[in-house]
Formats: C-alpha cells, sequence, structure tokens
C-alpha cells in the first residue's frame, strides 16, 4: 500500500477534463460479454478495475485490444472459452457482481464465489442480484460457493425489489434483454451510468423504455449486435476536483459534457459556501465563503443528505464532509445507502476537526475548526481518500494520508492531474 503526501495550501487552478466514469465502463464492458460481435468502447478511464475486469476476460480466452493513450478499448469474446463454468470473478471490486447475468447467459451454469464486496461500506450483499436471476428462471443448486443453472428459456419478469440498487438493476437490464418477452423492473436506480449502460445496449439492439427513471420496461430481443460507445465522463471526478479546486482558493474550469447531472450536486456543495460559474459545456469553481447555509425554518440543522439518483450521490458525500470541516458553520451529513460508510470520520479529528458519529448513517462536522496538518490512516473506500485529500490540501503543511492505493480504482492520473494544476502531492 502507498501513501499521498500533500503540502496543502497552495491553490488547484487552471483547465481540465475528467475521464471516463468507472461505474458506467464496467458495466458497459461485462455487458459486452452478451454479443459474440466486437465492441469498442471510448473514454475508457484507466483505472485499475478495469485492468482486473480485462485480465478476467483475456483468461478467459477474449481478444482485447487496449489503447490506453487513446482511451479506446476494442473487445471480443469467445463463446468457447466462457463454456468453462467456474467463474473465479475479480477480487477487490463491487462490478465483479455484474459478471453473474452475462456469464450466466453465456454458460447455462456457473459456479462462483460470492466476494464482491468492493469498498469496505457495509455488507454488500448479493441477494438482490441472486433475486433477479432467479426471476428469469435460474436456479440456485448451492450456496457458499454458489451454484447456479440457468432455465432451457429465459423469460421475461416482473420485478419490484426493496431498494434502488445500481448494480442489481445493471443485472436486470442485462438478463431482460436477452430474455423472451417483456420485463418490468419497478424500483430501478437511475444513475448516470445506469442510464449508460441502457444506451449502449440500445445501440446493440435491445429495446428499452424509462431510461432514466424508476420503472424500466425491457422487450428481449434474443440477439445482440457488436457496436461503438463512448463512457460519459465522471460526473464524481467532476465534483470532486471543483471541490479540491475551491477549497485551495484557485480558479478551476473542468470541460465536461456532463453540466446536466450536476445540477443537485452543485447545490449541496453550495451549502458549503462554495460557489460555481456554470456554462453548457463547463463548471468553473467561483470562491469559497466558507460559510453554511442556515435553513429558514431556524430549528433545522443544515444537511446533506445521499441516497439513489437523483438525491445527491453516496460516492461525494465524503468529498462533501472534507469540505464541511473547514466551514465555519455546523452541518449534517447523511448516507441513506450504506450501514458502514462513516466509520472513517474519526480520522477528520488529527486535522483538528471536530465531528460527532451520531449513528452508523448520520455524520455532524462542527464549524470553526483550526485545521492542522496530520498523518491519517485511509480505510478501502476509494472517495474517503479522496476526503481526507480535500481535508489536508486545504491546510497549509504536510500531510500523509496511509494506504491511499484504492484511489487508482476511479481516478485516472490523479495525482498527475492535481500536480499539473499546482498542487504539491505525491506518492511515497
Ligand atoms: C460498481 C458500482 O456501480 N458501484 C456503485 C453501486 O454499488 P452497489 O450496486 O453495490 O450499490 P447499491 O445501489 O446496491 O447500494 C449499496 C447498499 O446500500 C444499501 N441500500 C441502498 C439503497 C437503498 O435505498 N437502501 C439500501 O439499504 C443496501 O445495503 C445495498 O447493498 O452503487 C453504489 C450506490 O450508489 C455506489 O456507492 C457504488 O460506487
Ligand atoms: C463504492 C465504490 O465502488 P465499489 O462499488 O466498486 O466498491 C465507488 O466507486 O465509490
Amino acid at each position: 500500500m502507498a501513501d499521498l503526501v500533500v503540502e496543502g495550501g497552495f491553490p488547484v487552478a487552471g483547465t481540465m477534463r475528467p475521464s471516463g466514469n468507472k461505474n458506467a465502463v464496467l458495466p458497459m464492458l461485462c455487458a459486452t460479454l452478451l454479443t459474440d460481435d466486437e465492441v469498442t468502447l471510448e473514454n475508457v478511464p484507466d483505472i485499475s478495475d478495469i485492468d482486473k475486469l480485462v485480465a478476467y476476460f483475456e483468461s478467459k480466452g477474449s481478444k482485447v485490444h487496449r489503447d490506453r493513450a487513446a482511451h479506446r478499448l476494442t473487445i471480443r469474446h469467445d463463446f468457447a472459452g466462457f463454456a468453462a463454468r467456474e467463474a473465479e470473478l475479480p477480487l477487490g471490486m463491487r462490478a465483479a457482481v455484474l459478471l453473474l447475468a452475462p456469464a450466466m447467459i453465456r454458460t447455462g451454469r456457473l459456479d462462483f464465489d460470492t466476494e464482491a464486496k468492493g469498498c469496505a461500506l457495509g455488507v454488500r450483499e448479493i441477494d438482490p442480484h441472486l433475486e433477479i436471476l432467479q426471476a428469469f428462471g435460474c436456479r440456485i443448486l448451492s450456496s457458499h460457493p454458489c451454484a447456479m443453472e440457468a432455465p432451457d428459456v429465459y423469460r421475461g419478469a416482473r420485478i419490484w425489489p426493496d431498494y434502488a440498487s445500481v448494480t442489481a438493476t445493471e443485472t436486470f437490464i442485462m438478463m431482460a434483454s436477452v430474455a423472451s418477452g417483456t420485463s418490468v423492473l419497478n424500483n430501478a436506480a437511475s444513475e448516470p451510468h445506469v442510464q449508460a449502460l441502457c444506451e449502449m445496449l440500445v445501440t446493440m439492439g435491445a429495446r428499452i423504455e424509462g431510461i432514466g427513471t424508476s420503472k424500466l420496461t425491457i422487450t428481449g430481443v434474443g440477439r445482440l449486435s457488436g457496436t461503438k460507445a463512448t463512457v460519459p465522463d465522471d460526473h464524481h471526478e467532476v465534483a470532486t476536483f471543483l471541490a479540491i479546486a475551491a477549497v485551495t482558493g484557485g480558479r478551476l474550469r473542468v470541460e465536461s459534457q456532463v453540466g446536466h447531472h450536476m445540477e443537485l450536486i452543485l447545490r449541496q456543495f453550495g451549502k458549503l459556501g462554495l460557489a460555481f460559474d456554470v456554462e453548457e459545456d463547463a463548471i468553473t469553481t467561483a470562491g469559497w465563503s466558507r460559510r453554511v447555509t442556515e435553513p429558514f425554518t431556524a430549528e433545522l440543522l443544515p444537511k446533506i443528505e445521499a441516497a439513489p439518483w437523483p438525491y445527491f450521490p453516496a460516492d461525494l458525500l465524503p468529498q462533501a464532509i472534507g469540505v464541511a470541516v473547514g466551514c465555519q458553520g455546523d452541518i449534517m451529513f447523511w448516507n441513506k445507502v450504506y450501514e458502514g460508510a462513516l466509520g472513517w470520520s474519526a480520522e477528520l479529528l488529527k486535522f483538528g476537526a471536530r465531528v460527532h458519529l451520531s449513528d452508523p448513517h448520520r455524520l455532524i462536522v462542527f464549524g470553526g475548526n483550526t485545521l492542522r496538518p496530520a498523518v491519517v490512516e485511509a480505510p478501502y473506500i476509494i472517495r474517503v481518500v479522496v476526503a481526507l485529500l480535500v481535508a489536508a490540501i486545504q491546510v497549509p503543511g504536510i500531510s500523509r494520508i496511509k494506504n491511499a492505493d484504492p484511489i487508482r480504482r476511479a481516478y485516472p492520473d490523479f495525482v498527475e492531474k492535481l500536480t499539473a494544476l499546482g498542487a504539491r502531492v505525491h506518492w511515497e
């Protein structure tokens, strides 16, 4: 594990373009298993989750050509390779669970472990995925490790799960696209990355209605064709760099087409005193007042709550917490998604921040702190590494974030991009 060493107090400024969204490219790449034809993906980020997934496909005989400089990946799967029924799923990444549906469709029977955990945010259950596979006719033969058998024919299914799960929705979308008849998912997740998967599958011949809403109706088409698709820019990376620049007092312009996904995100950042100039294809930082916006209702504690889209994303809550430690007012953060996503907050005390973890879902950050540099331990949570950097980079002096490697899973060339913009950050 490597550490990030940060010398805070230097403005992050200039112009940047974000990379492709990890949580879009991973399901898009898994969905390439649904066709025997060639698929080309553009704007593919250079991240370690993609390296793992590509290595998995290559171990099964798939032909992959990756041009890292051009951010392009071309893939064609070998049908015989996937006849091997054991799926040694790549470890340490949640997206491994996205292999289940397309690998079942290819193999007819699958033996797999259930360690598709990803970031240490809580239990990361697999049940919603298995329920969806069962709804389409798959039979669970044994558990731990799990063995599953496909039906003779996948028939369309109607499902209304407990909650809107991103990856379970993506499992449904892949299954329904090739099953016979019409399938309906109520309580579908609608994140930009879920939309991107749908849009790619439509170019492959899938018939999907309700993209971007909580109800997806999909008419299966049996066979999908190859395609060329572009991974959308990462709205998490856009928001992250804007937050980092703003807390350093730098004027940063981030050029991207994902502005239409950013309205609520910028509004929540606005509660922390961050200001932005918004154009159609760019967002620029415009200062940080450090003041927390007080609600008109005087009895309320200001709050930022994360929940499934179109709420503020859980994957941006830590970065907002990193901003809040430098504010003057008090504010509550409410993670309605994960039951174990805030335990790391004690690390913020080392910077001199005052925080109170009310329960596993809610954290109060008190304002008016005198921050100091610190040596902190990052958990295995990508966005928390970044949150600790947001705290460190606003404090003059040298801080160290231990075990910062998870950042490589989602933020390509993170240190290189930051140093090009004036930050003093390096790996050790
Ligand atoms: C590869 C990938 O795309 N990973 C993302 C995906 O993970 P993932 O698909 O695993 O996340 P889910 O949407 O399933 O939610 C994660 C967990 O939160 C809990 N839960 C969630 C929603 C809800 O209304 N009620 C509830 O209890 C469940 O315990 C669930 O297991 O979506 C998460 C939530 O946006 C993101 O943090 C992850 O980066
Ligand atoms: C939580 C994340 O990833 P994963 O779901 O793979 O753990 C993330 O991208 O922030």
